[in-house]
C-alpha cells in the first residue's frame, strides 16, 4: 500500500531528512516510525501526503507513484490518506460532528450521506451521544478521539498519525492505540510516528527507526532496540 524505494528528501544543503529509505507497507498493517528529534519522522509522513516531493527516489501510495503526480491530483490522492496529528487541530467553533464532518464537507458530500457516515465514525471512537458537544467540552483523549473520527470519516485505505498520543497518559494513550489497532483489522494501513518508546514496546508490533535520516532498524521491537526483519 505504501512503497519507498531509495527515497532521499535534501530541504537544502545543510538539511538533508532522508537518505536512500527503502521499505514497504501492506494493506492493513499496523506500524510504528521511531527515531530522535530531527531524524526524518514528520519528512517521512510529509512524503507520504505529497506535501513535499523527494529529490531522489521513488514514494508509491495505493500503486501510484507519487513523484509524478500533476498537482491538481494532489486533493485526490490525500483523500484516501487519513491524517492525525498531536494536537488534533479542531475547530473550537463548531460542534464534535462538524469537526467530524469537515472532509465529507469538502468532498461535496450529500447532508443525508454526511449524517450516516460521520454517525458511524463517531460510533467507532465511542462519541456517539457527543455529537452536539462543542471539542473544548470535551478531555484530551475525547478530541484526540474526534481527530481520529475525522481522520476515518471518507474510509481512507491509509491512516497516518504523527505523535497522535504526545499529550495523553499511557492509559489513554493504550485506547487510542487499539483504536488504531481496530481500523487496521479491517485493512487499513496505519503508520504512526512517536517517540514514545515504552508503547512502542508495548505493542509489539513492525518498528521503523530512523537515525539523522537512514533507516537503521525494520522488525518488531525487542529489548534495547527494534530486531532487523
Ligand atoms: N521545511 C524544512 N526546511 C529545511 N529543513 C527542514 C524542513 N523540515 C525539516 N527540516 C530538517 O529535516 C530534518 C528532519 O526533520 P523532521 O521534522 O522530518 O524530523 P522529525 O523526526 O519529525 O523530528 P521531530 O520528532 O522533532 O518532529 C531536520 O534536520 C530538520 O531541521
Amino acid at each position: 500500500m505504501i512503497e519507498f524505494r531509495q527515497v532521499t528528501k535534501r530541504y537544502d544543503s545543510d538539511h538533508t531528512a532522508l537518505r536512500q529509505v527503502n521499505f514497504e507497507l501492506g494493506r492493513g498493517e499496523m506500524v510504528f516510525l521511531t527515531g530522535h528529534s530531527g531524524a526524518g519522522k514528520s519528512t517521512l509522513l510529509k512524503l507520504i501526503m505529497v506535501m513535499e516531493r523527494p529529490t531522489a527516489g521513488e514514494v508509491i501510495v495505493g500503486g501510484q507513484v507519487l513523484n509524478r503526480l500533476p498537482r491538481r491530483q494532489i486533493p485526490y490522492v490525500r483523500r484516501h490518506i487519513g491524517v492525525v496529528f498531536q494536537n488534533h487541530q479542531l475547530l473550537f467553533d463548531r460542534t464534535v460532528f462538524d469537526n467530524v464532518a469537515m472532509p465529507l464537507e469538502v468532498m461535496g458530500a450529500s447532508p443525508r450521506d454526511t449524517g450516516r457516515r460521520v454517525r458511524a465514525a463517531l460510533d467507532k471512537v465511542g462519541l456517539l451521544s457527543k455529537e452536539k458537544m462543542n471539542p473544548m467540552q470535551l478531555s484530551g483523549g475525547e478530541q484526540q478521539r474526534v481527530g481520529i473520527a475525522r481522520a476515518v470519516v471518507n474510509k481512507p485505505p491509509v491512516l497516518l498519525a504523527d505523535e497522535p498520543t504526545g499529550n495523553l497518559d499511557p492509559e489513554l494513550s493504550a485506547d487510542i492505540m487499539n483504536l488504531f489497532g481496530q481500523f487496521s483489522q479491517v485493512g487499513v494501513t496505519v503508520l504512526i510516528a512517536s517517540h514514545d518508546i515504552v508503547l512502542i514496546n508495548e505493542m509489539g508490533r513492525r518498528t521503523l527507526a530512523l537515525d539523522h535520516g537512514r533507516l537503521t532498524a525494520d522488525g518488531a521491537p525487542v529489548a534495547g532496540g527494534i530486531s532487523g526483519h
